[in-house]
């Protein structure tokens, strides 16, 4: 593709004549012959200095901020939003994507809602795809992932893949990095959601508004007028969430106790699943959730919520979620020690997330709550002491151990955390965490592993070793027998 056809009519500069484009990069590192390489300027470099190394690996142009400082021989294509303007360069690039595509966003909850929605989706013969930190998941894949909203050429590009693949509805998470980074600027959206608001990468954004103000990027920026916005309505900051997509011109539909499409007004809560009474459409409908803990109940709410605002059938939506799976990790059953105690595999990782699955597990719970977690390095430090504070609080045996801890000393990260949590016992070695906790589970006792949920690697320095919560579990089970 031409580069003038590339770029027509999008709010780019043109500099130095046409050029013919083979392929699209933001990383130097992956430029080949005839690639245009989007010199961004990041947290750690400014990618203008790569430039000359994008050329000398081929780049047929480059595209840059007004500001960055280029001498270069091939065409370049100046912006004031270079991240905004690869996005739609790639989407034109990359072509046709899924007709019907929805993003969700918020602290908790994104990848659950994904999932969920994908599944509600397929229940009524849609060939569906989810899109988020649990990777890709499709009737024809299931590719394990790394970024939660991916770089917004892998994402055009994938995009364009699963449309082939005969995709016609795509849910994805929207993450704050994504969103301030412009990653889903290439994206047509059918509809987004919003489910709640925690503390949460606080060593990226100045502030609280400041990663709201993210967040809604979403609703104000992205979302075209007239689309509809689904909105759970029982977090602390569903109001000013609906009060931003109202002003954007959204289609707002709030779901929750509250809710204006579905309203929850009975929930009965059993170890496994939950029996809900979902007012919509002036009927009541029971449904059986065969998923513990109540914010599952909200992230099917969002879910049911997107697939009836792009068209699936009330009814029909709610009747799906009594057939859905959970997201690898979320609040799943691992296994069951000896004695008859459930053991969950969970990936709180943030205050809310951890406040939320203990409490959800103590109804169910006739006699402790065991939890085993740590912090992981290289992120938000303030934090430790505020999840230990939670984890005193709602569980009776608090086993601290080590997350993923990156660069960091793990003992420091684990003293940070026990600060906040006096009585807790300091296990370093996850392994060992894990034996310890599971040998305590008694008939009546739950526990709770937290933190990792789905990831198959701990990062410790720069190396990342094979290790999995799940098989972890399963294997001290194994050894109590
Ligand atoms: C902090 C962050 O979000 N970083 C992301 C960002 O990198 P950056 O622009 O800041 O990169 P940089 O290192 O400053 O480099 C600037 C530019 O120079 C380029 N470069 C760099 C070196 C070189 O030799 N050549 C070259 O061209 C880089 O590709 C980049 O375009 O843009 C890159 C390209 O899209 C991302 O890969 C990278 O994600 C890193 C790996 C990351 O860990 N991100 C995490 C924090 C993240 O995004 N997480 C969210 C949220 C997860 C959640 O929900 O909790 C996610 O969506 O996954
Ligand atoms: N609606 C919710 N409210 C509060 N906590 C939740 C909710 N949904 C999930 N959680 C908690 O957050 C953890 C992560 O859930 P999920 O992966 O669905 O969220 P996410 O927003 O994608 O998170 P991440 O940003 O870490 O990828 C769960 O394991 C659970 O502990
Ligand atoms: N996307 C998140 C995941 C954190 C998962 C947790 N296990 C940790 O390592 O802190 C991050 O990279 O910050
Ligand atoms: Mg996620």
């Amino acid at each position: 593709m031409r580069l003038s056809e590339l770029c027509q009519g999008l709010a780019v500069r043109a500099d130095g004549g046409d050029a013919e484009v083979a392929d699209l990069a933001t990383d130097s590192r992956k430029v080949g012959p005839g690639t245009l390489f989007a010199a961004l300027s990041g947290t750690k470099a400014d990618g203008a200095r790569f430039a000359a190394d994008a050329i000398s690996r081929g780049a047929s142009a480059i595209l840059a901020g007004e500001d960055a400082e280029l001498d270069v021989a091939v065409p370049v294509l100046r912006s004031a939003d270079p991240r905004r303007a690869i996005a739609q360069i790639a989407a034109r690039f990359f072509g046709p994507q899924p007709e019907t595509i929805v993003a969700v966003t918020g602290t908790s909850g994104k990848t659950s809602i994904a999932a969920f929605t994908r599944q509600i989706w397929a229940g009524n013969g849609l060939e569906s795809a989810s899109i988020g930190t649990t990777g890709v998941a499709s009737s024809k894949r299931n590719d394990y992932g790394t970024l939660t909203t991916p770089d917004p050429v892998d994402l055009a590009r994938l995009l364009s893949e699963l449309k082939a693949e005969g995709v016609t509805h795509a849910a994805m998470e929207a993450s704050s990095h994504g969103l301030v980074q412009r990653r889903l600027d290439g994206v047509s959206l059918a509809a987004a959601a919003f489910i709640n608001l925690g503390r949460d990468h606080m060593d990226y954004h100045v502030d609280v508004e400041d990663y709201f103000a993210a967040k809604m990027r979403l609703f104000d920026t992205l979302l075209p007028k007239g689309a509809p916005a689904v909105i759970f309505g029982d977090d602390a900051w569903s109001a000013r969430a609906v009060e931003v997509a109202t002003r954007a011109g959204a289609l707002v539909h709030t779901v929750g106790r509250t809710g204006s499409l579905l309203r929850l007004k009975r929930l009965e809560h059993e170890r496994h699943r939950q029996i809900a009474e979902i007012e919509a459409e002036g009927h009541i409908y029971r449904i059986v959730l065969p998923l513990a803990g109540e914010f599952q109940m909200s992230n099917a709410l969002v879910a049911a919520g997107l697939a009836i605002a792009t068209g699936t059938p009330v009814e029909a939506a709610l009747v799906a979620t009594e057939h859905l799976k959970g997201a690898s990790g979320r609040l799943e059953l691992a296994g069951t020690t000896r004695a008859g105690a459930p053991v969950f595999v969970d990936y709180a990782h943030k205050p809310e997330a951890l406040e939320n699955v203990l409490a959800s597990v103590r109804p169910f719970t006739t006699g402790r709550v065991v939890v085993v977690f740590g912090c992981g390095g290289d992120r938000d430090r303030l934090k430790r002491p505020i999840m230990g504070e939670i984890a005193t609080r709602l569980a009776d045996v608090v086993i601290v151990t080590d997350d993923n801890p990156r660069s960091e000393e793990p003992a420091s990260i684990r003293a940070a955390i026990l600060d906040a949590a006096p009585g807790a016992r300091e296990i370093g070695d996850r392994r060992e965490a894990i034996r310890a906790a599971v040998s305590l589970g008694e008939a009546g006792d739950t526990i709770v592993v937290a933190g990792k949920g789905h990831e198959i690697g701990q990062t410790i320095g720069t190396e990342t070793l094979h290790f999995s919560d799940h098989e972890e579990v399963r294997e001290a089970i194994a050894r109590e027998a």
